[in-house]
């Protein structure tokens, strides 16, 4: 009966929203945790709570016109889903990658929802972005589009209504560029109004480093939890902007070698150790190819187009880049490997094979909404911070981090023992963020 109407729901998001595969994938991904919480919990199904939660609150659809630096004229497409707001503003961020169509855009506020309820902090879900195409684009175009997008996007947000920030292709410099022209429009300094700002414009320390950061501090939990750590330990991280660099960056502090990450063009192996002042220069500074990495080294490095990351054997795998890099086959290799956790800094890296293979091998796996909560729930205390014109110093920031990862690590477990799932962490993920907005919107009426 509970899976009739769970089945029934699903093929209704199907119904509703023709071709956003994405956003199929990861309602399924949720719905198949949350009968056992039906089960316990009737006034969810009586109130619709599940229908209520698949569809969001607003979804806004916008035109982004500018020019280039030859005076051509482009037109993009820019999104803004507010998906739920039970817990408080919606937050979620921003990202610019030509894939960019409302289904990526709603499976990322979808996941988004739980994630943030997961953190414990007063922050609701959404997620937004555009089809535009930073790369080789030049720094005053960058602004230009940055200034376009948000002329229509500051009608729809504020301190106590939505709050965006930084994901794929945004980061502190477009941040900046959003932030100014709100301020220039709106005439109000509310730095609150969104995150991942620079320290000198009210940004907060540890928000650059929180996702990798704190997906390290996770995965080093469920080490724990299994009698191990990172010492010694081979890892390999996918990707090379925001979330990969500071994820390699403490898994070194915390004794792991990363002997390989990428970038869409191929991956490089430094079976030494990635040289993470190396890569911060070809990719931070020069944002160069990552075939740059392996010329410069000048040590025993190679460079790999066209493959898969995941073939090469490491103990640890912790996706950085983008969702389903993860196959059933990369799965498969990685178990054959000798891989024992995985810990997702990306939104939805693994493909439902994946997981399942994951799962049958018996490998700690670290779901997105948890591991990589760490970023979202840093740019809570950045708003904590904005809101009380104060600044915390990096170690305290960190120290709260680490806290708050390790109390999120806790969660997912003591939720996947209640629910006869032990040792489950995407489903002790789900249930938990779950329980959380659905108990705040039964509170709330019919909302
Ligand atoms: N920035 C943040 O605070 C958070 C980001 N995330 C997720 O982490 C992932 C990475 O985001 P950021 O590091 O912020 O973005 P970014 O723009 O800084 O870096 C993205 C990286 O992924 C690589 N990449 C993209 N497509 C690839 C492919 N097909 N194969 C290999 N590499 C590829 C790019 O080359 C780049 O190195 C995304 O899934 C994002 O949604 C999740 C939580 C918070
Ligand atoms: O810091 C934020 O508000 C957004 C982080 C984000 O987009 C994510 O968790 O995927």
């Amino acid at each position: 009966m509970l899976h009739e109407k769970l089945d029934s729901i699903y093929d209704s998001v199907l119904r509703r929203n023709p071709g956003e595969i994405e956003f199929h994938q990861a309602v399924r991904e949720v719905l198949e945790s949350i009968g056992p919480v039906l089960g316990k919990h009737p006034e969810y199904a009586e109130s619709k709570i599940i229908e209520r939660i698949c569809e969001p609150e607003r979804q806004i659809i916008f035109r982004v016109p500018w020019e280039d630096d030859q005076g051509e004229v482009h037109i993009n497409r820019g999104f803004r889903v507010e998906f739920n707001s039970a817990l408080g503003p919606y937050k979620g961020g921003l990202r610019f990658h030509p894939s960019v169509y409302l289904g990526i855009v709603k499976f990322l506020g979808f996941e988004q929802i739980f994630k943030n309820g997961l953190t414990g902090l007063p922050i609701g879900g959404g997620k937004g972005g555009s089809d535009f195409d930073p790369k080789g684009r030049s720094q005053r175009e960058i602004m230009r589009f940055c200034q376009s997008f948000m002329t229509e996007l500051y009608r729809h947000i504020g301190e106590y209504t939505d709050v965006p920030a930084g994901d794929i292709g945004v980061g502190q410099r477009e941040v900046g560029y959003l932030f100014g022209q709100y301020k220039r429009i709106t005439n109000r300094y509310e730095s609150a109004v969104i995150t991942g700002k620079g320290l000198s414009y009210g940004g907060a320390q540890v928000r650059t480093e929180a996702t990798g950061y704190g997906c390290a501090f996770f995965v080093d939990e469920m080490l724990k939890a299994r009698g191990t750590s990172f010492d010694g330990k081979r890892v390999v991280v996918s990707g090379s902007g925001n979330v990969a660099v500071y994820t390699i960056e403490k898994v070194q502090q915390l004794g792991g070698t990363v002997i390989a990450c990428s970038d869409s063009s191929g991956y490089v192996v430094d079976e030494k150790g990635i040289n993470l002042d190396l890569l911060k220069q070809v990719k931070q500074v020069e944002h160069l190819r990552m075939d740059a990495y392996a010329k410069r080294h000048g040590g025993n490095v190679s460079f790999v187009a066209g493959r898969s990351i995941w073939e090469l054997p490491c103990e640890v795998a912790m996706p950085s880049a983008t969702q389903n890099e993860i196959t059933g086959k990369d799965a498969e290799a990685l178990v054959r490997g000798g891989c024992i956790a995985i810990g997702e800094g990306a939104n939805m890296p693994t493909t439902p094979e994946g997981i399942r293979v994951f799962q049958e091998a018996g490998v700690a796996f670290g779901p997105g909404k948890a591991a990589n909560a760490g970023g979202v729930a840093t740019s809570a205390l950045e708003m904590q911070q904005n809101a009380s014109r104060d600044s915390w110093t990096f170690e305290f920031s960190e120290r709260r981090l680490q806290e708050i990862m390790k109390d999120i690590h806790g969660r997912c477990l003591k939720t996947a023992d209640e629910y006869g799932m032990p040792g489950n962490y995407a489903a002790g993920a789900n249930i938990d963020g779950f329980k959380r907005v659905a108990d705040a919107m039964l509170s709330l009426g019919l909302i």
